[in-house]
C-alpha cells in the first residue's frame, strides 16, 4: 500500500537489532523490574515476576507464551488499569522520557488513548454496541473523517463497508472489519507512538487474521508505530514481529529476534515451544507437546520451567537465572545463559 497514513515516516525499526546500552537508550517503552501481583481468596497471584524489556520506535516486539504466563498483565500494566487492590512493583516503566509507574492517573490518562493505544482482544469491548458506526468514527477523527485522503485510507485498510454503512450499528459488521476499525482509530484518532495489541486476531479465522496482520504492518510502516504484540501463537507471531519475548510462569526467559527465536532458540522453553509448533514439525511426525503443564509456574522460587525441562540442574530449581545477553538476545538460563554472556 502507499504511504497515505500521515505525516511522518517511519523512524527506524529494529531489523537490525543493537545490543546494550546504545539500544536500552533508544527505547520508547523502556521496562525494567516489572512485577505485577494480584490479590485473591488463597493468597497473592504473582502473574509477573521481574520482567524487563524495551520496545523501540517502530519496532513491533512480540510477546508469546502459554494462558497464564502474564502476557495480558504486563500490558494492563503498562497502560496503568491494573484492577484495585493490584500490586505493581516497577524500578521503571520509562516512556517518553516519563515514568509511567510513578505517574498519577490524572497524567496518565492524558498518555493513555493518545500516545498509547490498545487494541483488545475483543473489538466490541472498545465499541458501543447501539451507536451507528458512522458515528463513532466521528467521535474519534472529527471533521478529519471529510477529508478525502483519510477516507481513501479507510478504504484501503478495508473499511469500505463502514463508511458505505455509516448507519448501521456495530453488530452488523464481521470480526474482522470490527477490529479493523478498532486499529484504525486507534492509531488514526491521535497517532499515539505505541500500540498494545492483546491478541488482537485470537477469535479470526486465518484469512481475517492475515488481513489485520497486514494492517498492522502497514501502519507501522507507514507512521511509524511500535506496536507490543501479544499472542499464544507463535506462528502469528513469526509474520510480523521483529523481535520476540518469550514468558512463562510470569517471567521473560527469552528476548531474541524474531529469525533467532526459530533458528537459535536459547532456551529450553523456547525450543519446546518451537519444537511444538505444526509448522517446524514434518507431515508424518506427531506433534510434539511439552510434557507437563505450567500450573503454579508463577509460584516457583527457581526457573518456572525447571519442572518440565529436558535439561534441568539442580540450581534450577532453587535460583532463578539473571537474565543475560548473548549477542542480540537476552536469556535467562543456568545452562544456555550462563556461560559467556553478559549481564543484561
Ligand atoms: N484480576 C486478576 N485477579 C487474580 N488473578 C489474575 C487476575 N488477572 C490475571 N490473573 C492471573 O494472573 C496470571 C497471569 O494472567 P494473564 O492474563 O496476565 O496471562 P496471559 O499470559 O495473558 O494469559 P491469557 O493468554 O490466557 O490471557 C494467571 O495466573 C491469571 O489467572
Amino acid at each position: 500500500m502507499a504511504t497515505t497514513l500521515g505525516p511522518g515516516s517511519r523512524p527506524g525499526t529494529a531489523a537490525t537489532p543493537e545490543a546494550g546500552a546504545a539500544a536500552d537508550q533508544a527505547a520508547l517503552l523502556r521496562v525494567r523490574g516489572l512485577s505485577v501481583t494480584y490479590p485473591s481468596a488463597r493468597g497473592p497471584v504473582p502473574a509477573v515476576r521481574d520482567v524487563a524489556f524495551d520496545v523501540r520506535p517502530g519496532e513491533i516486539l512480540g510477546l508469546v507464551g502459554e494462558s497464564g504466563s502474564g502476557k495480558s498483565s504486563v500490558c494492563t500494566a503498562v497502560m496503568g488499569l491494573l484492577p484495585d487492590g493490584t500490586r505493581l512493583d516497577a524500578d521503571e516503566i520509562g516512556f517518553e522520557g516519563r515514568d509511567l509507574a510513578r505517574l498519577r492517573e490524572r497524567d496518565l490518562r492524558r498518555i493513555r488513548g493518545r500516545r498509547i493505544a490498545l487494541v483488545p482482544q475483543q473489538p466490541m469491548t472498545s465499541l458501543a454496541p447501539t451507536t451507528p458506526v458512522g458515528r463513532q468514527l466521528r467521535w474519534y477523527l472529527g471533521d478529519r473523517l471529510d477529508d478525502p485522503q483519510l477516507r481513501g485510507t479507510l478504504q484501503a485498510i478495508g473499511l469500505g463497508a463502514v463508511l458505505d454503512r455509516p448507519h448501521d450499528l456495530p453488530g452488523a459488521f464481521s470480526g474482522g472489519q470490527l477490529q479493523r476499525l478498532v486499529i484504525a482509530i486507534a492509531a488514526l484518532a491521535h497517532e499515539p507512538a505505541l500500540l498494545l495489541a492483546d491478541e488482537p486476531t485470537t477469535t479470526l479465522d486465518a484469512t481475517v487474521q492475515a488481513q489485520v496482520l497486514k494492517l498492522l504492518l502497514t501502519l507501522r510502516e507507514d507512521l511509524g508505530l511500535a506496536v507490543l504484540y501479544v499472542s499464544h501463537d507463535l506462528a502469528v507471531v513469526a509474520q510480523i514481529c521483529d523481535r520476540v519475548g518469550v514468558m512463562y510462569g510470569g517471567r521473560l526467559v527469552e528476548t531474541a529476534p524474531v529469525a533467532e527465536i526459530f533458528t537459535n532458540p536459547r532456551h529450553p522453553y523456547t525450543r519446546a515451544l518451537v519444537a511444538a509448533m505444526p509448522s517446524t514439525t514434518p507431515a508424518d511426525q506427531p506433534l510434539r507437546p511439552i510434557p507437563g503443564t505450567a500450573e503454579g509456574a508463577n509460584l516457583l522460587p527457581g526457573c518456572p520451567f525447571a519442572p518440565r525441562c529436558p535439561e534441568v540442574m539442580d540450581v534450577c530449581r532453587t535460583a532463578m537465572p539473571a537474565p543475560v545477553r548473548r549477542a542480540a538476545a537476552t536469556v535467562g538460563c543456568h545452562r544456555s545463559g550462563g556461560e559467556a554472556g553478559e549481564a543484561a
